[in-house]
């Protein structure tokens, strides 16, 4: 795959701090008092104070931020994650046993999108084989016209995807078999939104085979890690409220929480694995479009959080808007210092998230930029995209003052697949709604 070349001063600059981050987390141990907690944990406490979770401003105006790290193995994890997403709502995840997992996924699909982009006609015909509406490969997130124009609205923005982006989407690999069991959730009338057509498509050619046992391993290694983080956000809000309310927490406090309220609402998820690949907008003859002002438009993500994987490559591109004053601008957001580490993963919150915890974690809204002139940058981004059961009532589940009193909702009626589909399936899923909150 080819890397970008013009990135200029910022990537100097993001160069710079991750050599100042490299030292510092290498020094840590000898700079900071030993603790029980793990080398990295330490080393993030470190670089949150040092850099006060806050951007750094280049030469020429830019800014970049090396985000957060939260350490997945760490005893301090809750506390981290408590601190990134109450903060920039973005963090790194390191330490979190996916890592063969995201490496595998991305060296597959690296493969088999660049063969594609080739275009022979073995090429074409794979392609088109897994072509189709929903689920499979197409221009963003699988909706003919869900472009730059064409967007849906999130709690931060409007999510649209520019020209010269593809995605394969895979949903859960399980849907379809509980289907055919004739599980309602997946049956009955209003799933239809979701599970009218449960089945992955895979490519069938030789380059493709691999495709499918790769990203069936990665989205169950995702489920994994995505549940782990819920019973840590669980742990996190129980402490934050005790503080508040100035009680005392119970051992059991964080795992009750997560028992009560987070497993119910996820476990049938209508999490999507969407692999998005980019390539320069000139050699994307594919895509519809194709010089759309960013590869993917100002938005926050519509789940609970989103987990992202770039495989041996950065997150070029990705900028936040950090804080609550959007004349801020944005922030460039570096990977670098958590390269260090094998796969890390980027996690940042995302609208379910904020509504359930009150609005104390923050989904903080982003873009991608397209690559600078003169750059071939392909690019894949692994996105696991992890949302609640469709009928989940998402409504906050802890009380702090002056708390984010933000509309309760279904979690299917900010779903991607709820917003773009027909005004009749909206109707019926809306109706559905009331008469169940009526019982
Ligand atoms: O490609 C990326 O780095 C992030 C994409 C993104 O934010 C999204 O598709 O929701
Ligand atoms: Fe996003």
């Amino acid at each position: 795959m080819a890397t970008n070349s013009g990135a200029g001063a910022s990537t100097r600059i993001i160069i710079a701090l991750s050599l100042v981050c490299a030292v510092v987390a290498y020094l840590s141990p000898f700079l900071l008092p030993i603790s029980s907690t793990s080398f990295l944990s330490r080393a993030s406490d470190h670089l949150s104070s040092v850099l006060a979770l806050k951007s750094t401003k280049t030469a020429s105006g830019d800014s970049v931020l090396v985000l957060p790290v939260v350490d997945l193995s760490s005893p301090d994890a809750a506390r981290q994650l408590d601190e990134a997403c109450s903060t920039v709502g973005f963090f790194l995840l390191v330490n979190h046993g996916a890592e063969k997992t995201a490496k595998d996924a991305a060296s597959n699909l690296n493969r088999w999108f660049q063969w594609v982009y080739e275009g022979s006609e073995e090429a074409n015909r794979d392609r088109l084989s897994v072509t189709r509406e929903k689920w499979g490969y197409g221009p963003g997130l699988q909706k003919p016209g869900h472009m730059e124009e064409e967007g849906y609205e999130t709690l931060e923005g409007v999510y649209a995807v520019g020209g010269g982006r593809q995605d394969y989407v895979v949903i859960n690999p399980e849907a379809s078999e509980r289907k055919k069991r004739g599980d309602d959730y997946y049956t009955s009338n209003v799933a239809q939104i979701w599970y009218e057509d449960a089945d992955n498509l895979w490519p069938a050619s030789e380059k493709g085979r691999t495709i499918k046992p790769a990203l069936e391993a990665h989205y169950r290694a995702m489920e994994k890690v995505s549940t782990k983080l819920m019973s840590l956000f669980a742990e996190a809000l129980v402490m934050e409220e005790a503080k508040v309310s100035g009680s005392n927490v119970t051992p059991d406090a964080g795992r009750e929480l997560y028992e009560s309220r987070f497993a119910p609402l996820v476990d049938k998820h209508t999490s999507n694995l969407v692999n998005a690949y980019h390539t320069d907008p000139r050699l994307a003859r594919l895509a519809p479009g194709g010089d759309a002002e960013y590869r993917v438009s100002p938005h926050s993500d519509t789940g609970l959080f989103t987990i992202i994987g770039y495989g041996d490559m950065g997150c070029e591109g990705l900028e936040v808007q950090l804080g609550d004053d959007p004349s801020k601008g944005w922030t460039e957001v570096s990977t670098s210092f958590g390269m260090r580490t094998d796969q890390p993963l980027v996690v940042n919150i995302a609208d379910s998230m904020t509504r359930l915890s009150g609005g104390r974690f923050r989904a903080t809204p982003h873009r991608v930029k397209k690559s600078d002139p003169g750059s071939i940058g392909d690019r894949l981004a692994i996105i696991f995209f992890f949302a609640a059961r469709y009928d989940a009532f998402l409504e906050p589940v802890v009380k702090f003052d002056g708390g984010d009193k933000r509309l309760a909702v279904r979690a299917g009626q900010i779903t991607h697949n709820y917003l773009t589909a027909t005004e009749k399936d909206k109707e019926a899923f809306d109706a559905w709604v009331e008469a169940k909150a009526k019982k």
